[in-house]
């Protein structure tokens, strides 16, 4: 397994293009099930999830074209609607297969994803939005099955506001017979990404942004080209790793208008941020502030950014509480960060970090993709070496991420188990 030699101490400096984003990449990918003409995506980004969708899609019959951030997928030849638990099990966002193969194939056979290190993740409200719209669904054996002659369309209400559920009811529902309407819809900027894909191959669909999602079912979908948009938490996480570091950077191809939750506390931490339409520089303070944070659906500040804000709290002036309110065990890198010297206390869902003067290489272990990029945010403060083994995590959705840091002018070293 490949770690990363992190030496601290380097302030990051000069510019960064920023990738697609990860989570709008693997819904919209999925969308391309829904038609018999083949769809092409730009700026798709170069990560391991990718290549484990890409790969699933190939095993029901879709031909895959990829080149660089280019990839074009024809489903026309769509004749294995199975995502098997071998494909599942590495990446939850598999079950985003689920609406769509339902919706074209009238059945699929899909491996439930399983927990993983930050929560349960159960998949329940996207199997009742189903129900709903008449398919026959049943959990045996470890995957949903689901059956249906049409979907038709209904008013689905989900208990808590959920991403995927909202993409994967909303994809269903394109094909279905009559209007769709989905409350409590989730609100993320890649539920607009997907829902603009969508109506590029012929989808009628309104509302999306917002908490209500009206889709009116039309008979097929017809190809398109779309680019992906930019990843605002990639975004999110280099700016953080800018501000831990004392440092001047710019980021370009993203956009601070998907990140105002994480601009605001990163101005409340003392940095200075200038906003351009396709770029953000940030300035660092040489000593910044401590931020509290409380996590919830978009708009509100992301899950995603949580773990990143823990490092940046850890090395502040003053005391920071962190709120985790989407996922129940979300706070894994908690330990992690200690063994480096930071100053946290976790009850229940709630962290008190106690800003400390400086932070010291070790070596630390990446439990899911968020917590290592906090680690990795640490060891670029640490004094020394610090160690970040089981990187497989970063690679699910960080791009070439030594070789970006290495252009900012960081000291960060992949290597391979021999
Ligand atoms: C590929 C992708 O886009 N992943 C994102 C997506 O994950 P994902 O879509 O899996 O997360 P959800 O928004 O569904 O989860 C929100 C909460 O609802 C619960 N829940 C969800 C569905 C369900 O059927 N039953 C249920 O109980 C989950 O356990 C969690 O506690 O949104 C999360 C919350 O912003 C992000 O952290 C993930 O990066
Ligand atoms: C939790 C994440 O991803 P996933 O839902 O794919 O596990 C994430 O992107 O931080």
């Amino acid at each position: 397994m490949d770690s990363l030699l992190i030496e601290g101490g380097a302030r990051l400096r000069g510019e960064v293009a920023i990738s697609g984003a990860k989570n709008a990449a693997l819904p919209i990918l999925c969308a391309a099930l829904l038609s018999a003409e083949p769809v092409t995506f730009t700026n798709v980004p170069r990560l391991r999830d990718i290549r484990t969708l890409l790969d699933l899609l190939a095993q029901m019959g879709v031909k895959v074209e990829r080149d660089a951030d280019r990839v074009t997928l024809d489903a026309s030849s769509l004749d294995n609607p199975v995502a098997p638990y071998e494909m599942v099990k590495t990446m939850r966002a598999s079950i985003l297969v689920l609406g769509p193969l339902v919706a074209r194939c009238g059945e699929a056979r899909v491996s439930l994803p399983g927990g993983c290190a930050i929560g349960a993740r159960p998949v329940d409200q996207h199997i009742k939005g189903l129900q709903a719209m008449g398919a026959e669904v049943t959990v045996e054996h470890g995957y949903v099955h689901a059956v249906t002659k049409r979907l038709k369309g209904a008013r689905l209400f989900t208990d808590m506001v959920t991403v995927t559920g909202t993409e994967n009811l909303m994809m269903a529902a394109c094909l279905a017979d009559g209007e769709t309407i989905i409350e409590n819809a989730a609100r993320e900027p890649e539920i607009v990404d997907l829902a603009n894909c969508l109506i590029a191959m012929g989808a009628s669909i309104s509302g999306a942004g917002t908490d209500v999602i009206r889709v009116r079912g039309v008979e097929r979908l017809h190809g398109a080209t779309h680019r992906i948009m930019p990843d605002r938490i990639e975004t999110g996480t280099y700016l953080c790793a800018i501000a831990a570091t004392g440092g001047d950077a710019r980021l370009t191809g993203t956009s601070s208008g998907y990140l105002d939750a994480v601009v605001d506390k990163l101005i409340d931490a003392g940095c200075e941020i200038d906003c351009e339409r396709d770029a953000i520089r940030l300035k660092a303070p040489a000593r910044r502030l401590a931020v509290n944070i409380r996590t919830a659906p978009y708009p509100a500040f992301p899950t995603d950014m949580q773990a990143q804000f823990m490092a940046l709290n850890a090395v502040a002036e003053g005391t920071a509480v962190i709120r985790e309110t989407i996922f129940e065990n979300r706070f894994m890198h908690a330990v992690e960060l200690q063994r480096l010297g930071a100053d946290i206390s976790i009850d229940g869902n709630t962290a008190v970090v106690r800003g400390v003067a400086s932070l010291q290489g070790a070596n630390v272990m990446a439990t899911d993709l968020r917590a290592s990029a906090s680690l990795v945010i640490a060891g670029l403060v640490a004094e020394g070496e610090t160690v970040v083994e089981r990187i497989y995590h970063l690679d699910r959705g960080y791009e070439r991420l030594e070789e970006k840091l290495g252009a900012l002018g960081a000291r960060v070293r992949r290597v391979s188990a021999s």
